[in-house]
């Protein structure tokens, strides 16, 4: 089943089109990548898919119904889960930052307790509970991003370049964790990135955006070990520096 299709859609601004998406579609459980140059589309396309922007042209469709941020449910708008790299945590520690969408959403406090528990666990930032979200360093506020997310329970995350702003072996260490709970939730996602590196790793299904359009989507490695013509310039130069 598709859980978010595009159909016929189209972003303009300023008289440029700066998206056009004939059709895509995200499946159950899909973990799919997107991946292309810097102001290719992707942050905007992410924006479009989780209905925090509305195409100019052409219509969003969740679970085969077309749909607007006004038409939204507050349920369906819960499913929806957006991280994106700047990880903005509020002034209180670690427990109340992850526990933010439960207390909204007015759950039983037991429950919430074992939930944040659960989630802090999982990213292994335990230890940090009582810390303040603000004095955070950048890793350890994006596994509290994260968490914040999941405990949620959404039927699809959305990624936009999650570990951007990480080092090195920073981000290996979240890309693992990360590729984890995936597998264990079977969580639907969206993974926006420029790196293939994070791509390789985490994704299933690959889609490359190139000046707004999508040049090829399909089986990850497929697509990286056999770029059509129109994405084998950009994989290709990731191809030529690293070994993938
Ligand atoms: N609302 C808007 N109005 C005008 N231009 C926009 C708007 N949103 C995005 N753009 C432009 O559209 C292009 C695509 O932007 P977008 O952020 O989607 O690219 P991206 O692939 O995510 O880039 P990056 O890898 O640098 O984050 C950019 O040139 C950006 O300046």
């Amino acid at each position: 089943m598709n859980i978010l299709q595009m159909e016929q859609v189209k972003f303009v601004a300023n008289k440029e089109v700066l998206l056009d998406i004939p059709y895509f579609s995200l499946g159950k459980g899909d973990i799919l990548g997107l991946i292309g140059p810097n102001g290719a589309g992707k942050t905007t396309f992410l924006k479009l898919l989780s209905f925090l922007q509305a195409p100019t042209e052409g219509d969003v469709l969740y679970k085969g119904e077309v749909k607007h941020a006004d038409t939204l449910s507050i349920e369906e708008r819960r499913q929806l889960a957006v991280a994106m790299q700047q990880s903005l945590l509020f002034d209180m520690n670690v427990s109340n930052n992850v526990a933010i969408g439960l207390k909204l959403r007015k759950e039983n406090r037991k429950v919430m307790k074992e939930k944040v528990d659960y989630w802090l666990e999982k990213f292994h930032i335990s230890h940090l509970a009582k810390k303040n979200g603000v004095s955070l360093s950048g890793g350890e506020a994006q596994r509290v991003n994260l968490a914040r997310a999941l405990i949620l329970e959404p039927e699809v995350l959305f990624l936009d370049e999650p570990f951007a702003a990480l080092d090195f072996p920073t981000k290996i260490q979240l890309m693992e964790d990360l590729k984890d709970i995936l597998k264990d939730t079977n969580i639907t996602t969206l993974f926006v990135s420029h790196d293939l590196i994070e791509i390789n790793n985490i994704t299933k299904k690959l889609a490359v955006i190139i000046e707004g359009q999508l040049k090829q989507m399909g089986n990850t490695k497929d697509v990286i070990h056999h770029p059509n013509e129109q994405a084998a310039p950009f994989l290709g130069k990731w191809k030529e520096l690293y070994t993938i």
